[in-house]
């Protein structure tokens, strides 16, 4: 979808840059070529006007007078090179070199005014156009620089081809003068000039498109894909990661969604804290605080819960290490931990790290297994539980008297203490048969001589009903609901 999302930004923006660049390019264009007819229409006015000048000289003898007037022109009027008179088809006075004879072919000229010469006897090599104005069978003929329409040529083809062409000759902006059509291949515009008998014409090239493009689209070529990465990068935060449940866990795990909550147990005498169990929550940024029953069995069946149990322990250990010396003696820590992350041998490290960063006060680390999941007993759990016990970790059964723990299983594994399920407390009082089974189960897990914890206390009638048994942990939202870490210390230390 990201992907897609980009493409489609990409594809919008390369639409919108090559609307917006042969929308540019064609206004332009046309700009270039009005331009282009005013500059050369103005340049050949100064022909006419020349013309205009000797127009009574016409057919008169090429007398001194006559060759001085023609000089005079050459030298009065802008880009007029040289100015010549002609008798049918022959020149007879001219003001470069007076009286000389030399054949005009006045049938090659453009609408009888206008011819394009590459050079003249005096400068082979230079560009000119020849302005003809014929009185009767003689006339005038005008020679225009070339280097002043080849310059106009140049500046306004920046972005395009543009020449100047005369009946079957054109110019280009090099001031090379050609026969064939031999012009790059593109789009062709033309505009012809409605005082002269010339044309210009311009072809824009592909190459020019991507000039133009570089030269007048470089906001829109950066803008555009730095919007498409932007919308693939939102749809991929809202969609793409979260497209599994299991991704959303992932995601909220590397955001440290996930936060500790503290719930106290207290002794069974004086009911004063002993220690808490270590709850999990996910604090969802829009869905607000969710409770692990909806998140804890997905994350035990795609494992992630042992990366989250360890980022648990972490965050545990960072806020409450430094606050050592404020805990009560002895005080324990309970975390809740799944079967399967009894096959990872990280437990050990991650358990020395929790103990090692309550020197100054040492507490008890307690591991909550649940008795509904048993674990099978291989030699990596069993040396394990060995490396656990060598470090004073304690191992808890949950749930007690839901599950079906035998008795070789609370020995194989060195059960220390026996969590009754918080469903027989909440039975206390309801009636005599649910009173029977609490007692079987209370006496059951006394039997076996273990630490014993109540969970689910909910009520004094309750308290006062397992005060006969001196329990030695109570547990439930009588004494306390689990908390948040930073209330916990608040309420609690
Ligand atoms: N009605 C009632 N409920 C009480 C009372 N006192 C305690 N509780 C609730 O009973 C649950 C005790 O935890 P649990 O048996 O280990 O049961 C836990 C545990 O199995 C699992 N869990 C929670 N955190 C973790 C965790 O970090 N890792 C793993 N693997 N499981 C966790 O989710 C279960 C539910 O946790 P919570 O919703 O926090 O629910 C907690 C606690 O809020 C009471 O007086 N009345």
């Amino acid at each position: 979808m990201s992907i897609l999302a980009f493409l489609v930004v990409a594809a919008l923006g390369t639409l919108a840059i090559s609307w917006q660049t042969s929308q540019g390019l064609r206004k332009d264009t046309a700009a270039s070529l009005a331009q282009s007819v005013r500059l050369v229409d103005m340049t050949l006015s100064n022909a006419t006007v020349a013309a205009d000048a000797v127009h009574d000289l016409v057919g008169t003898p090429c007398t001194e007078d006559t060759i001085q007037a023609l000089r005079w022109q050459v030298a009065r009027v802008p880009n007029v090179r040289t100015v010549n008179l002609y008798r049918g088809d022959t020149i007879y006075c001219t003001s470069l070199f007076g009286h000389n004879i030399d054949y005009v072919s006045t049938g090659d000229y453009a609408g009888g005014q206008l011819l394009l010469m590459s050079g003249n006897a005096v400068t082979p090599d230079h560009p000119l156009i020849a302005y003809r104005r014929d009185v009767d069978g003689n006339g005038v003929l005008i020679g225009v620089d070339g280097y002043f329409l080849h310059n106009i040529l140049n500046l306004l083809s920046t972005h395009t081809y543009l020449v100047l062409k005369i009946g079957d000759q054109w110019m280009d902006n090099q001031g090379k003068i050609h026969r064939e059509e031999g012009w790059p291949a593109g789009e062709r515009m033309m505009l012809a000039s409605k005082q002269y008998p010339y044309e210009m014409r311009l072809v824009i090239r592909k190459s020019d498109h991507w000039r133009y493009i570089f030269d007048y689209a470089t906001a829109s070529l950066v803008l555009f894909p730095l919007v498409g990465l932007f919308v693939a990068f939102m749809i991929y935060q809202l969609l793409g990661r979260f497209a599994t449940p299991v991704t959303a866990l992932r995601a909220a795990m590397e955001k440290k969604q996930f936060i500790p909550y503290l719930q106290p147990v207290v002794d069974g005498t004086h009911h004063q804290i002993t220690g808490c169990e270590v709850l999990m929550r996910w604090q969802h940024p829009q869905s607000g605080l969710i409770p692990p029953y909806q998140f804890i069995p997905l994350a035990e069946e795609s494992g992630l819960i042992v990366p989250m149990t360890r980022a648990m322990m972490e965050q545990v250990r960072e806020q409450f290490g430094p606050l050592a010396a404020e805990l009560p003696k002895g005080f324990h820590f309970g975390f809740n931990i799944c079967a399967s992350h009894f096959k990872d041998l990280t437990l050990v490290d991650d358990c020395k790290a929790f103990i090692d960063a309550f020197k100054a006060n040492p507490i008890k680390l307690v591991l909550e297994l649940t008795e509904r999941e048993l674990i099978e007993q291989t030699e990596t759990t069993q040396s394990l539980f060995n490396g656990l016990r060598r470090m004073g970790v304690l191992i808890a059964l949950d749930d007690f008297g839901t599950g079906h723990s035998s008795l070789t299983y609370l020995q194989k594994f060195h059960i220390d203490i026996l969590k009754i399920d918080q469903s027989f407390i909440g039975r206390i009082g309801t009636d005599a048969l649910a009173g029977h089974i609490v007692d079987n189960v209370i006496d059951l897990a006394k039997r076996l001589q273990m630490v014993i914890v109540a969970e689910g206390v909910e009520t004094q009638a309750q308290v006062d009903y397992l005060t006969p048994y001196q329990i030695e942990f109570l547990q439930g939202y009588f004494f306390g609901k689990p908390v948040a870490a930073n209330d916990f210390v608040e309420k609690w230390l």
